[in-house]
């Protein structure tokens, strides 16, 4: 790939060019460099699309280009052709289609001498040599469940080579790990799950525009209802539902309506017509016949997607170890279908702040506000903690408290490695996303790849 000595850079923000023998030239810090730093702006070089077939493609340049929005090929300039590939990346990127440029911006704190590394994508074209987990040392017996055994397996390489079609669809029983689906649809009356929601009778279908509207200025937009309809016209009567708060709203006073009053509502969408009659007799809700996550089917580059994940939370959780925290890890990866999103990486960190409650999965979910937040997109795509479309894979099985942030966070599924026996709300001692009365369900999946065969620590089961 390289010579063996590296250049000298005058880059100011502590980023040095330096080479090692298994990825060729590569960018460390040269000092310690805070998070959410911006340390590098690399101007593009485009190659038109005919360029590129006819003749970039034959060059070394195929080991630098990539994909611009417009199909043309792309060429970093600056240190942008130097940061190595890792599955648990430091460095975030975003590409400017304003200025032609792209801005390199640390994810977390790095200390001097760390390796600087962006995620290329799960279509690799080399076998990736990660060092944020082979670093680690750990012992095979470590008194953790063996988390450091997952993924080691032989498996993992042919993922990577050219004679495994990634998009060949894994039989259930072949998949590394095993799922936990929400239970079958409320099909009669008294299996319908609801809650208890604030209604208002309006007398004057014209104030409901105005209702509407203010609903909105007033934030009370809310997810959670999300599966039903605002308005219900029954008996000659027109009711807007407000919100599913324990206090009352204070509706606007110069519309003169009678006092908003609670009936309860469907929790979910229906599945089934047979659901949505039964549904609507509560009130009208949306028909949804395809529960998200149901029907997913799993081809080996989304299995090696799901491995990549559950090895960055293995090697998170033994470097929270190492620091004297417990070995507890959550990480949410960026999606398989959609390489370019926020990730974020969080560990359990009661033992530092002596705090009882800061556990890995309350840490993600603070961290993806704050990534928000960082990002100014709060009004914008609504609650900030929400993990909506969005995978979350844990060391061990969440609490009941951590399965109840979950799910309220609207996550998309969860994979754990090691089950809870004793506080486990994803399946052991509770499943949350299965209990009658709550408004979100998420499938589970079990890791099962060489963690069948290990024994649980109790003493972590807290
Ligand atoms: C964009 S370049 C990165 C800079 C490159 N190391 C150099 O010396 O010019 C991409 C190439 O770096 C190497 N590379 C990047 N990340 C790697 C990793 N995690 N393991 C092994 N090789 C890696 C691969 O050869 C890849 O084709």
């Amino acid at each position: 790939m390289s010579s063996s000595t590296a250049p000298e850079h005058l880059n100011s923000s502590g980023c040095r060019i330096q080479h090692s023998e298994s990825k060729g030239r590569g960018v460390y810090a040269s000092r310690r460099i805070e998070r959410n730093t911006v340390i590098e702006i690399s101007p593009v070089l485009f190659f038109g699309i005919e360029e590129y077939e006819k003749h970039a493609k034959f060059t070394i340049l195929d080991h630098y280009t990539f994909k611009w929005k417009d199909g043309r090929m792309a060429l970093a300039l600056g240190l942008g052709s130097l940061f190595n590939h890792s599955s648990s990346p430091n460095v975030s990127y975003k590409l400017d289609h304003q200025t032609d440029s792209i801005r390199y911006e640390t994810a977390r704190d790095i200390e001097e001498d760390e390796e600087l590394c962006i995620f290329y994508g799960h279509k690799l074209w080399f076998d990736p040599v990660d060092e944020s987990i082979s670093a680690i040392d750990i012992e095979p017996e470590d008194g953790w469940g063996g988390l450091s055994t997952i993924g080691n397996d032989e498996g993992d390489h042919k993922e990577h080579s050219d004679d495994v079609d990634l998009n060949a669809i894994v039989d259930e029983s072949s998949l590394p790990f095993t799922i936990l689906k929400p239970p079958p649809e409320e099909e009669d009356l008294e299996s319908i799950r609801t809650v208890q929601a604030w209604v208002v009778d309006v007398p004057e279908p014209r104030h409901i525009a105005t209702l509407l509207k203010w609903l909105k200025t007033n934030g009370m937009e809310d997810p959670n209802l999300d599966h039903l309809k605002r308005v219900r016209k029954q008996d000659g009567k027109t009711t807007l539902l407000l919100s599913i708060d324990p206090d009352p709203p204070q509706l606007p006073t110069e519309l003169e309506l009678a006092s908003p009053f609670q009936i309860p509502v469907p929790s979910s969408a229906a599945l089934t017509l047979n659901s949505l009659g039964l549904k609507a007799t509560f009130w009208p809700t949306f028909y949804a016949p395809k529960r998200k996550g149901d029907s997913e089917t799993w081809s080996c580059g989304k299995v090696a997607w799901a491995r990549e994940a559950m090895k960055v939370v293995v090697s998170e959780a033994h470097r929270s170890h190492l620091e004297g925290e417990l070995p507890i890890s959550a990480f949410m990866p960026a999606s398989y279908e959609e390489e370019n999103q926020n990730t974020a990486l969080a560990h359990d960190t009661r033992t530092s702040t002596s705090h009882p409650l800061r556990h890995a999965v309350l840490n993600l979910i603070r961290k993806v506000a704050d990534l928000d937040l960082n990002r100014g997109s709060l009004s914008e795509s609504g609650p900030n903690y929400l993990l909506t479309g969005r995978t979350v894979f844990l060391s061990h099985e969440p609490c009941i408290m951590c399965s109840m942030a979950l799910l309220h966070s609207r996550v998309k599924q969860v994979f754990y490695l090691i089950p809870m026996g004793k506080t486990g709300g994803c399946g052991s001692v509770a499943c949350l996303p299965t209990l009658p009365g709550v408004n979100h369900r998420f499938p589970i999946f079990v890791w099962k790849e060489i963690v069948s065969e290990l024994g649980l620590n109790e003493t972590l089961d807290a």
